[in-house]
């Protein structure tokens, strides 16, 4: 069994893993999260939205890689805004970003250690949870293996491996499923249900099914701000025959974002 931190021992005492009130960034000139309200406990949060909507905006503000502009963000109870809290807050972050560098030269297990190394890890932990979150990927018979030499969807996995390899309280994924073959995306849903029972994970994509079978919460997003927060079946029962959308979870998201459009100017 592994050894557990003493962060993970320690008594939460702050009500919300992330707390947003009216937080607004920026990207460029660009108000991008405008006045968003939104909390997040444990659990897997899946962030959809049409594009641009904000949602790499905020996964970016959340992974404290772009400063809020106004409002107020808490992660893991201390302001993110905050100089003496951000290097402990992201010792706890694990980030795929949705466009992310690397190293071509690398090995698998070379990129991971080194973002694990970044992360402050213990020294002593290093190597097992390189190896742990290798294997959580699907990535074992490729661990020594160049990036350069991966496929798109290899490369996203060890993207992922990156962002767990420190067991992150606080997991962002943006876009993690874009490569991924049918069979890796199964895969994945499962691994995400396993990090959500520990980690506030949240997850930007495009694909509403997969919200809708991997999701506890949906938090749908639109022009900088929040439009509806619920659950997968709640989502389902907002729809009607006359939206658009294959399956009941797209319908009701096609029906949020036309009501929302109804009710604010463009
Ligand atoms: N560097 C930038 N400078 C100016 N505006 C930007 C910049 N990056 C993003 N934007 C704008 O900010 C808004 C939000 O973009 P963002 O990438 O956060 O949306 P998104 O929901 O992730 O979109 P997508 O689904 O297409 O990835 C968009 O209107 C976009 O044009």
């Amino acid at each position: 069994m592994r050894a557990f931190s003493a962060a993970e021992t320690a008594p939460t005492t702050y009500p919300w893993v992330v707390q947003a009130e009216g937080l607004r960034v920026r990207t460029g000139r660009h108000l991008a999260v405008d006045g968003l309200d939104l909390t997040l406990d444990r659990g897997v949060h899946g962030l959809l939205g049409p594009n641009g909507a904000g949602k790499t905006t905020l996964m970016r503000a959340l992974a404290t890689v772009l400063p809020p502009a106004g409002g107020t963000l808490t992660l893991l109870g201390r302001d993110a805004n905050a100089r003496g809290a951000l290097r402990e807050v992201r010792r706890s972050l694990g980030y795929l970003p949705q466009h992310f560098g690397y190293y071509p030269r690398f090995t698998v297990r070379e990129f991971v250690e080194y973002m694990a190394w970044l992360k402050e890890m213990p020294k002593r932990d290093v190597a097992a949870a390189v190896q742990r979150a290798i294997d959580r990927v699907g990535l074992t018979d490729r661990a020594d293996t160049r990036l350069k030499t991966l496929s798109g969807g290899m490369l996203r996995r060890a993207g992922i491996a990156q962002a767990i390899v420190n067991d992150p309280q606080i997991l962002l994924l943006d876009e993690p499923t874009v490569g991924l073959d049918p069979e890796q995306r199964l895969d994945f849903r499962v691994l995400l249900r396993e990090l959500g029972a520990d980690s506030c994970v949240l997850v930007s994509t495009h694909l509403v099914e997969d919200v809708a079978v991997a999701c506890s919460d949906v938090v749908l997003l639109d022009r900088g701000r929040l439009v509806w927060q619920g659950t997968p079946a709640q989502l389902a029962d907002q729809g009607s025959a006359a939206d658009a959308g294959d399956s009941a979870t797209e319908r009701g998201y096609a029906a949020l974002l036309r009501v929302h459009r109804g009710q604010v100017p463009a």
